[in-house]
């Protein structure tokens, strides 16, 4: 079973990711890493070389062309869900779960604003504001997921057990 975990940048997602497959002893896939990786190139600098359009189409190709090992955890980018059909995907091939988070609760794990091509330059103040907006936006694709819960303080034991709650 593949257990793709979404959410806003700062959620939680590689954290969790790490802490849910050391559990389960399967295997963890970032795939913000591995573009990184496969494009030689940080996501900032193929931001800003390629744009944001080409980086959507390259997203949603790697999540549909992986190799996935048969039970593995999947932290995907904080905007995947949100572009194509991808959070359909997702949903027909394994188990989607939104790690939800409130703006203020982003904003206080969101530090390293450099790196992130969407944050850069902002203080708290405009990043709470940004927040607020682009969750609106995002709230109907990540609100797909088969399972939500507040990440916030979420340690990996309960998480387990929310995901097998839903499914396993
Ligand atoms: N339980 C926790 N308490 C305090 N800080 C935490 C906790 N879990 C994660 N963090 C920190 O919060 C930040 C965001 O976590 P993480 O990188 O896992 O999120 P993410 O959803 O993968 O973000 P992105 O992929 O957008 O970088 C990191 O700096 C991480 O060290
Ligand atoms: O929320 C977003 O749109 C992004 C989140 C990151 O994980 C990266 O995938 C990239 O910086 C874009
Ligand atoms: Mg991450």
């Amino acid at each position: 079973m593949i257990i793709f975990l979404v959410g806003f940048m700062g959620c939680g997602k590689s954290t969790k990711a790490k802490q849910l497959a050391h559990r389960l002893d399967c295997p963890v896939i970032d795939l913000d890493a591995v573009m990184v990786e496969r494009e030689g190139q940080s996501i900032a600098d193929y931001f800003a070389t390629h744009g944001e359009a080409a980086f959507r189409e390259l997203e949603s190709q790697t999540l549909k062309t992986y190799a996935y090992p048969e039970t593995c955890i999947v932290a995907t980018g904080g905007g995947l869900p949100c572009f194509f059909d991808n959070i359909d995907w997702m949903n027909a091939h394994g188990i989607t779960v939104y790690l939800q988070m409130t703006p203020p609760q982003l904003v206080s794990r969101l530090h390293n604003r450099e790196k992130r091509p969407l944050l850069k330059g902002m203080d708290d103040e405009q990043l709470l504001e940004f927040i607020i907006k682009k969750l609106d936006e995002r709230n109907p694709f990540y609100n797909q997921a088969k399972v939500i819960v507040n990440s916030f303080d979420l340690d990996a034991e309960r998480l387990e057990e929310a995901i097998r709650l839903q499914n396993l």
